[in-house]
């Protein structure tokens, strides 16, 4: 049975967000690496949107927007269960030292005109305790707490009781796409599919996607307050610099937290303890009495600009909800309210539009979104001297949709390479002249600066041609894969920061150069794990095709006899059966020696065809490309078209009816 939404991750924004959908209707599965690894549950629970002091004006909407849910959707989880949120609407205080007595509030207005400024002695009295160095202070009172553990368990509750199916200890590999939609998840136990998918996998995200989320993480410890303490000490959060203290109603109080900038780096250390430990006794000296209960750490999903990203993604049936860093357990209802809206109702909060992913793109004017291409190319060749396109062709070719690989769209199905042309200037000529927005560049050979690839970073406009880097001259799967990461780099160098294309080729043999199939399959496992977006270079192998689309590889590319032979399709059987039985482009790549024989290739049904040797070798260049163009085009077309069927024997082609009679 397939869900109508698949959630990855079960942490606060997995688990709120499938009781939500769940209550509005939707059958909802959750895939979880391991609920206890989790953010959520490292978390202090602070509801803190003044506190916080953020300075995003949507940010803090969606924060103050969040909190005022807290009240009612906690109150509706524990109806649901049975079970305690420890929800605490308790405020927070945030003191201060002499010297940190900034002279406006976080609104402009002089500290001692603020509501919220409390002075020496109305902080001493709005809590006991407090070190006598501390002069005075904020009281954000619309700030509380939940117990974040409690809270995760009661979501989880909730989730499990309403029907929503919650699968623990399965992994997600890697997102099955194809042209623009999601079909499919690969995990550990094996392809599960649904209508809708939603990315909520906090600090792993880029793990999944190539979205900018990073670790940050936070050491935290827990004291207990002694038994001969009746009453409980503290009754508010405190919000110093660099430390938290926060009470629960349990007798528990947690002290938080380090932010560190060290990867998935697990534990405790005793530098991050020892400040920990330092900065909350000096706030709130009787603490250093009380018996510690745990040590431990978390990882906070960071994004560059600190804010989620929230809504739509390159896939129309991907939704991203990720990147809450600090403020994920405050978020929960409202990211799950307006991400229901938006998958249920496809009702879409303009608060959203501050959240969306391709934020991070537009630093970039010539590229959109993660995979989306947006470059205005020309409809078939950048030439002016183009045959193409005259009315009439535009006209069916418009018809056709265009190619989408890994969600990119693109106009042109020829793509070319850089290698083996006697100049520079002859290359870029024919490049122009193919009308390709796809060019392969061999990453090794830029490297070592290669005859041929010199320069390449000047000699090509980047902004019109997505470079495709290749793994060329890898023996095997390790090196392929380094390469690939060493490709994704000089991708960003050349400005095309979204771009996480490889064509990988594994080749040990230099006589045949015939690529290795198990060296594709294992680096291609490994690089769309890597949230590569796949074209590996095959024999023409119907088997390890599918395999390879099964691995999540954006394309296949067959070849149609060995590299730079121009022996021209001799593999035409077996494209044909992966033609048939592919749902990713079918890419004819290799040996194919005159435009009869692209044309013919795209004939078959290929999506695409990459040509080089046959366009560098020719006597001119330019002329080939253009020639090689307007093969793709018309191989193209007669496929659409669609071939007369062939007939034993001959059939008049002007009709016997009608004909005079004597
Ligand atoms: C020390 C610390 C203190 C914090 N304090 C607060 C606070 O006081 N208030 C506040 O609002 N926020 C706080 N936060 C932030 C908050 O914890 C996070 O923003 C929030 O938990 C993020 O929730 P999430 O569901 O997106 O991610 P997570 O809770 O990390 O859940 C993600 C889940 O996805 C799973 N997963 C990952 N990859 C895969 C995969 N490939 N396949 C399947 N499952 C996968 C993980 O195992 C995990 O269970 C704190 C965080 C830390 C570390
Ligand atoms: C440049 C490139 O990637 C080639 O290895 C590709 O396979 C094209 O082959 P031909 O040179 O035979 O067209």
């Amino acid at each position: 049975m397939t869900s109508d939404v698949l959630i990855i991750g079960g942490g606060a924004i997995g688990l709120s967000l499938s009781v939500e959908l769940k209550l509005r209707g939707a059958s909802v599965t959750v895939l979880c690496r391991d609920f206890q690894a989790a953010s959520t549950q490292a978390a202090a629970g602070m509801l803190a949107p003044d506190a916080e002091k953020i300075d995003n004006q949507a940010m803090g909407l969606l924060c103050r927007r969040s909190c005022a849910l807290y009240s009612d959707w906690t109150d509706k989880l524990e109806q649901l269960t049975g079970l305690n949120t420890g929800y605490w609407p308790c405020g927070i205080l945030a003191p201060v030292y002499q010297g940190q007595v900034e002279k406006v509030d976080a609104l402009g207005i002089p500290t001692h005109q603020s509501p919220y400024w409390r002075d020496q002695a109305a902080i001493h009295q709005y809590q006991s305790g407090l070190t006598a160095e501390v002069v005075g202070g904020w009281w954000y009172p619309e700030d509380g707490q939940v117990d974040n553990r409690a809270l995760a368990n009661v979501l989880w509750t909730a989730a499990q009781s309403l029907g929503v199916q919650l699968k623990d200890q399965v992994k997600v590999e890697a997102f099955l796409q194809q042209q623009g939609e999601v079909i499919g998840v690969r995990t550990n136990t094996g392809i599960i599919r649904a209508a809708h998918y939603v990315l909520a996998t906090g600090a792993w995200s880029s793990e999944l996607l190539p979205l900018p989320v990073r670790p940050r993480k936070g050491q935290m410890l827990r004291v207990g307050v002694p038994e001969f303490i009746p009453e409980l000490p503290l009754t508010r959060v405190l919000f110093g610099e660099n430390i938290y203290i926060v009470p629960r109603r349990n007798r528990s109080i947690i002290i938080g937290a380090t932010n560190e900038d060290v990867g998935f780096t697990p534990h405790n250390t005793p530098a991050g303890i020892q400040t920990l430990l330092q900065q909350a006794i000096r706030l709130y000296p009787q603490l250093q009495d009380y018996p510690i209960q745990e040590f431990w750490w978390g990882f906070r999903p960071a994004t560059p600009d600190e804010l989620p990203i929230l809504g739509g993604s390159h896939c129309q049936n991907l939704t991203l909800a990720t990147g809450h860093y600090r403020n994920g357990i405050l978020l929960a209802p409202i990211t799950a309210a307006l991400i229901a809206d938006l998958i249920c109702q496809q009702k879409y909060d303009p608060i959203l539009s501050n959240f969306h992913y391709s934020r991070f793109h537009r630093q970039s004017s010539t590229f959109t979104p993660m995979f989306t291409h947006s470059a205005n190319f020309s409809q078939v060749s950048h030439s002016p001297n183009s045959l193409l396109p005259i009315e009439d062709q535009t006209n069916y070719r418009s018809t056709d949709s265009p190619l989408v690989i890994a969600g990119k769209t693109f106009q042109s199905r020829l793509m070319t390479g850089t290698g083996k042309y006697r100049s520079i200037q002859e290359m870029q000529q024919s490049i122009l002249a193919s009308g390709c927005q796809i060019v392969t560049v061999a990453v090794r050979r830029v490297q070592t600066q290669a005859p041929g690839h010199e320069g390449l970073a000047q000699a090509l406009d980047w902004t019109k041609i997505w470079m495709l880097p290749n793994t060329a001259g890898c023996e095997t799967a390790e090196e392929a894969i380094r390469v690939a990461r060493l490709g994704r780099e000089m991708a960003k160098l050349l400005g095309q920061e979204d771009n996480n294309f490889v064509k990988l080729e594994v080749i040990p043999d230099p006589k045949y150069l015939l690529p290795d199939p198990i060296g594709t399959l294992q680096a291609a496992e490994q690089l769309v794990k890597e949230g590569f977006a796949v074209l590996p270079y095959i024999n023409a192998d119907p088997m390890l095709a599918k395999r390879l689309e099964d691995v999540g590889c954006a394309t296949v590319m067959p070849l149609a006899s060995p590299i730079g032979s121009g022996q021209g399709l001799k593999t035409t059987a077996n494209i044909q059966i992966i033609i048939e039985n592919a749902r990713i482009p079918v890419v004819v790549d290799a040996g194919i020696g005159s435009p009869s024989e692209a044309a013919q290739a795209m004939e078959l049904g290929a999506d695409a065809l990459l040509i080089n040797s046959a366009i560098a070798l020719s006597q001119t260049p330019p002329a080939m490309a253009q020639a090689m163009n307007l093969a793709a085009v018309a191989g193209r077309l007669a496929y659409l078209a669609g071939r007369m069927p062939l007939k034993t024997y001959a059939s008049a082609s002007s009709p016997l009816t009608g004909t005079i009679t004597n």
